[in-house]
């Protein structure tokens, strides 16, 4: 698991030790200096004689640029400085010169950006040290300019150079993953002692490339703060994953009761039965019309569509909160859940349900399972204007915010997968792929949380002293990262999501489930 901490925590872990002189200045920059090196080689370049391009800001991220730049220095690489802060930090300043590193006060020119763009064109490697942890609100001129010239260069040979960005990419919102003016994109971040949540959460995780964790010793200081954002492996999926034992049998596995479908959307329930079936569970009880009653039994002739105990049910992907007849059997079935303290799913039309408060205070045994337009109608209806928009903008603040409101867990479906319960860490998972964004993969996403939650549905029921109540949140990022595997190998890409891949429908990331669970268990 990746685990990210705040601005604040990592100064409280770093300032003892600072105090104590230790050297984590220089552990950053060797370690910076390392990666680079190491990034040039497997682009297949000799790391002497390559030039590298530092780009100094006024802090200490800057002065990880220019102690790294002194370390690529002496191992022969051409490295130029181009000095964009006000107050270049001194002792770097003077090692990096020392070491032959060439400095371009470049706040001088009569072009900033068109300086630092023509230093840049001869460079290799970018290192991108302007702000860090230290850094205020969006990037502020001359830097807003001089980053969208860099980043519109980049733009136009995305291969060539490596960017690699020092702690964060400068200008994202460390803690909150916002993106509030020009960032250049890296392809690597180095990030200093453990990552930070703006690292994972998008939008601003999509301009951090692959992260790279420097250990800077803070692990045991770390360890006592909570994490703000935590990234689930494929290793704690498996963990967490309902394995079968010699003893069981298809009640003590669990069982999903499903109202999902419509005589109008009918295939909504074929995909959330096919997601539950194909995630793995005891059974599946079906609750629904003729129409997606005939369909689902055709794909599953296994379902079950009499009523009977259940562990979990997945209530509201295809149908319509005008479908009066629909909309009474998904309040019956909340009703039944919450009566017996059974985890929910509750996706699409189920969302309805919650619009008003006449479900004051959900638990957070139930998953609301959105897209930013969905979360955006659910929030105006609880009396928070926000728009699609607002939402794409910021959507861990606004996942927390509808947890906060509902007391429900909120999974946040986007590119990225954001996880957020009224309290505890968020989970932000970006293991999918773009050809997921097809239409019906959201109820088989419906139906992998059901799945999971009927396998710990007996012990969600029990659990009257609140010990699981940060479960549901865990399960819904493990079953975000299911999901998202799924669909990399239905699209025949690998388990990172390397390749082009090609199409896919929800049915195909449905039939790619029982070979993603298995590969993780491997
Ligand atoms: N602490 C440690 O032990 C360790 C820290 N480490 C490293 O130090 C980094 C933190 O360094 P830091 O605290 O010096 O701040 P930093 O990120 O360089 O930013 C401050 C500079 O940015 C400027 N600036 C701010 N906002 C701005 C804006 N919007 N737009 C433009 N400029 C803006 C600000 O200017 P000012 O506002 O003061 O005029 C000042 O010049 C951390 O990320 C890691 O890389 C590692 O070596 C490990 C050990
Ligand atoms: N660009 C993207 N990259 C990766 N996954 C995506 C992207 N866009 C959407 N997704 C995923 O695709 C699924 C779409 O679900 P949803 O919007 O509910 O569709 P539907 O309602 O048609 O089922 C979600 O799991 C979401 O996280
Ligand atoms: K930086």
């Amino acid at each position: 698991m990746i685990r990210a901490h705040t601005v604040a925590a990592v100064r409280e872990a770093e300032a003892p030790r600072l105090t104590a002189g230790e050297p984590l200045m220089a552990r950053a920059a060797f370690a910076l200096a390392t990666r680079v090196a190491a990034e040039l080689r497997e682009r297949g370049h000799r790391v002497s004689g390559s030039v590298v391009l530092l780009l100094v800001g006024g802090g200490n991220n800057g002065g990880d640029a220019l102690f790294a730049g002194t370390h690529l220095a002496r191992r022969g690489c051409q490295v130029h400085a181009a000095l964009l802060g006000e107050r270049p930090p001194a002792a770097g300043l003077a090692a990096a010169r020392a070491a032959g590193v060439r400095v371009h006060e470049v706040l001088a020119a009569p072009d900033v950006p068109g300086a630092v763009v023509a230093l840049a064109r001869a460079a290799g490697v970018w290192v991108d040290g302007l702000t860090g942890i230290g850094a205020r609100g969006p990037l502020r001129a001359p830097l807003t300019a001089v980053v969208g010239a860099l980043a519109a260069e980049k733009a136009a040979s995305p291969d060539e150079p490596v960017v690699v960005a020092v702690d964060v990419p400068s200008g994202i919102g460390v803690d909150d993953g916002a993106l509030p003016g020009p960032v250049l994109p890296a392809d690597v971040t180095v990030t200093m002692g453990t990552a930070k949540p703006g690292l994972l959460l998008p939008p601003a995780a999509a301009v951090a490339g692959r992260v790279e964790v420097v250990d800077l010793g803070l692990d045991g200081d770390l360890a006592a703060a909570a994490p703000a954002v935590c990234r689930l492996a494929p290793a704690d999926v498996a963990d967490l994953w309902p394995v079968p034992g010699p003893a069981d049998q298809k009640y003590t596995r669990g069982v999903l009761g499903v109202v999902a479908g419509s005589q109008a959307f009918p295939g909504a329930a074929v995909l959330a039965v096919a997601g539950a079936v194909g995630a793995g569970l005891g059974m599946v009880r079906y609750r629904g019309p003729e129409v997606p009653t005939g369909l689902v039994h055709a794909r599953h002739p296994e379902v079950v569509a009499a009523p009977g105990r259940v562990q979990a049910w997945v209530i509201g992907s295809g149908i319509d909160p005008d479908d009066a007849a629909r909309t009474q059997a998904m309040e019956e079935s909340l009703a039944a859940a919450l009566a017996a303290r059974l985890p929910v799913a509750l996706d699409a039309g189920g969302l309805s349900l919650v619009h008003d408060d006449g479900h004051p205070d959900l638990p957070a045994t139930v998953v609301l399972t959105p897209h930013a337009g969905e979360l955006a109608t659910l929030l105006t209806a609880r009396g928070e204007e926000v728009t699609r928009a607002d939402v794409e903008a910021a959507p861990a603040r606004h996942a927390r915010l509808a947890a906060e409101i509902t007391g429900a867990t909120v999974l946040l479906k986007g590119a990225a997968t954001v996880v957020a319960a009224p309290d505890g860490p968020l989970y932000a998972q970006a293991d999918a792929t773009p050809w997921l964004a097809t239409a019906g993969a959201g109820d088989v996403l419906a139906g992998v949380l059901g799945a999971l939650l009927a396998g710990y549905g007996d012990a969600i029921a029990a659990d009257e002293e609140g010990r699981l109540t940060a479960l549901p949140a865990r399960l819904a990022a493990a079953a975000a990262l299911v999901h998202g595997r799924a669909a990399r190998r239905a699209a025949g890409q690998g388990p990172d999501g390397s390749g082009p891949g090609a199409p896919i429908t929800a049915q195909d990331v449905a039939a790619a489930l029982p070979g993603a669970v298995g590969a993780l268990l491997r």
